[in-house]
């Protein structure tokens, strides 16, 4: 377990920081081909840290051309199995050698909480990476039953040059989620991390070649959705996007995938998650922590987050009493103070839209029974709306920030209609006391995951992703994350008598 700094510890380091900024292709930083960049700022102080190399469809056609490159000479995924896992095992020994220094950059760069980024963050990156290095000599195809007359081997192959487009809210984690899997599987890969969050995915692709990851399969291009998100969506020698997101943005990869090459797309997309409480929920005050933890952990920047809390009306007023003194002990402010719990939001415009939506909530029939408050144009206390009627726009749509909607029901019935009652179908958490209603609950809720008397994503041996319109096309996390990477093929060998003979 990672032992916190002091926060002048962290001040210190953030003050020697020299972060890298240029793209990385084929094992090189390299400026954009245009010389064009983009500042990228602290969200906390709105300081510039780092000028970005803002990439375009040039930049974007070089580094998929060293992925490819890398990808046909098979310097990776010919290696052998062993040696694979070696490597990436290396990248996470390098990782937690410089964890103080990557969770500060993190911390700077995103505004999330230090407390998060070492905790959280750090560890569970070095934990996925090493769980998908350490599948790569574990994992073993198939024989069909043919019978006697033929062999059929059902083997994976490498799906070839992967782009895993990231989003801002959790940048390396979602880092190793897309690389974990893609390198375990031998893909070659081009990353466009999130235009505000770049530069911890900067130092891993430096840190990966140290490791000995060959030079050409690990790419990262900077620069915005449209100028490097779009060419990479719509490139003939992008074999497979995966992508985190917002759904309105998930849609366009597919559009982009069919009017190009047919791309396979893989999409986790948002969320509007709902946490039921029953009447039967049994210990309230902590069913109240999670609650607290679901809705304003990472600010509520988070697709799973659960902010729509489904509670009986016979139990509400004993659990909000509970939730309002946990929410208190959930601070706000500098990130880099590892005492707070809520860091800044992302930018100034999310952080406009987060404070229009508690604008909107305080003009409405909800009462705001917590918090409301939006300070400096980068911190949102955790904020409480009772009251919200589930078809309001504080129900129905996806605020990512640390605002929390009770939804006030009288019958499990109920409760199920409207935790459904969503476009979306990512997670949802149930709290009772009764194993059946439990089944029954998780049974039908439509979402990816269902969590039962706690809230959660499960963790690396369990898949992630959405139904409805939270997901499309695969899965994170588990094995079933390291087959969306790869392609299944069927080699058939004749063994019949009459067969001809030039395999003896
Ligand atoms: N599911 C999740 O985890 C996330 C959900 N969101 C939701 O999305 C909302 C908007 O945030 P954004 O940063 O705008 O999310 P976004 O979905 O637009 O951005 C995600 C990634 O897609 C890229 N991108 C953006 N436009 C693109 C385009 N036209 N073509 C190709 N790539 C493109 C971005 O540069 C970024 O790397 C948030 O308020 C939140 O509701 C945002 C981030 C993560
Ligand atoms: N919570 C992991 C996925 C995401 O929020 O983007």
């Amino acid at each position: 377990m990672c032992e916190l700094l002091s926060h002048d510890e962290y001040n210190r380091i953030a003050a020697q920081l020299a972060p890298k900024s240029m793209c990385f292709i084929d094992g090189e930083f390299r400026p954009s081909l245009s010389g064009k960049t983009i500042p990228t700022t602290n969200p906390a102080t709105g300081q510039i840290i780092a000028q970005l190399a803002a990439g375009n469809a040039a930049d974007v056609d070089l580094a998929v051309s060293a992925a490819k490159i890398a990808f046909n000479d098979q310097r990776w995924c010919s290696l052998h199995p062993n040696e694979r896992k070696h490597v990436l095992i290396n990248l996470c020994h390098l990782v937690e050698t410089h964890k103080h220094e990557l969770a500060v950059l993190e911390s700077m760069d995103s505004g999330k909480p230090i407390r998060d980024c070492e905790l959280i963050d750090i560890p569970e990156f070095i934990h996925v990476v090493k769980w998908h290095a350490e599948l790569i000599d574990k994992i073993y195809d198939q024989s069909a039953p043919v019978g006697p007359n033929a062999v059929a081997m059902v083997v994976r192959e490498p799906i070839g040059v992967v782009a895993a487009v990231l989003p801002w809210n959790f940048p390396l984690l979602m880092l190793a989620w897309k690389i974990g899997p893609a390198l375990a599987a031998g893909c070659s890969m081009v990353i466009k991390p999130a235009a505000q969050t770049s530069l911890t995915a900067l130092r891993i692709a430096e840190l990966a070649l140290e490791a000995g990851l060959p030079r050409g399969i690990l790419n990262i291009v900077t620069g915005t959705g449209v100028e490097v998100g779009e060419p990479l969506g719509r490139h003939k020698d992008v074999d497979m996007v995966t992508f985190t997101g917002s759904t309105a943005t998930g849609k366009r990869f597919l559009s982009y995938s069919a009017e190009s090459n047919l791309k396979k797309v893989v999409l986790e997309c948002g969320g509007k998650n709902p946490c039921i409480v029953l009447e039967d929920a049994e210990h309230l005050d902590k069913v109240a922590a999670f609650a607290v933890q679901a809705a304003f952990w990472n600010m509520g920047e988070n697709c799973s987050a659960g902010s729509r809390l489904i509670v009986h009306k016979s139990i509400k007023s004993k659990l909000l009493e509970r939730i309002k003194a946990h929410a208190c002990e959930w601070k706000t402010g500098d990130p880099l103070n590892p005492a707070n719990h809520l860091g800044a939001l992302i930018d100034k415009c999310h952080f406009a839209k987060v404070a229009n939506y508690i604008q909107l909530g305080k003009e409405s029939n909800a009462s705001l029974i917590f918090g409301g408050e939006c300070i400096d144009g980068a911190f949102i206390h955790p904020t409480i709306f009772d009251d919200v009627m589930p078809d309001d726009a504080l129900a129905q749509e996806e605020i990512f920030g640390p605002v929390l909607s009770i939804i006030t029901v009288s019958s499990f019935d109920e409760a199920i209609a409207v935790a459904n009652n969503s476009d979306y179908g990512l997670s949802a958490s149930v709290f009772t006391s009764h194993a059946k209603r439990a089944i029954r609950a998780a049974q039908s809720i439509k979402a990816g995951t269902v969590t039962v008397n706690c809230f959660g994503e499960g963790d690396i041996t369990t898949p992630f992703g959405g139904y409805k319109q939270s997901g499309f096309g695969g899965r994170d996390n588990s094995i079933h994350a390291h087959d969306q990477f790869t392609e299944l093929k069927t080699i058939w060998i004749d063994l019949s008598d009459d067969s001809d003979d030039s395999l003896d």
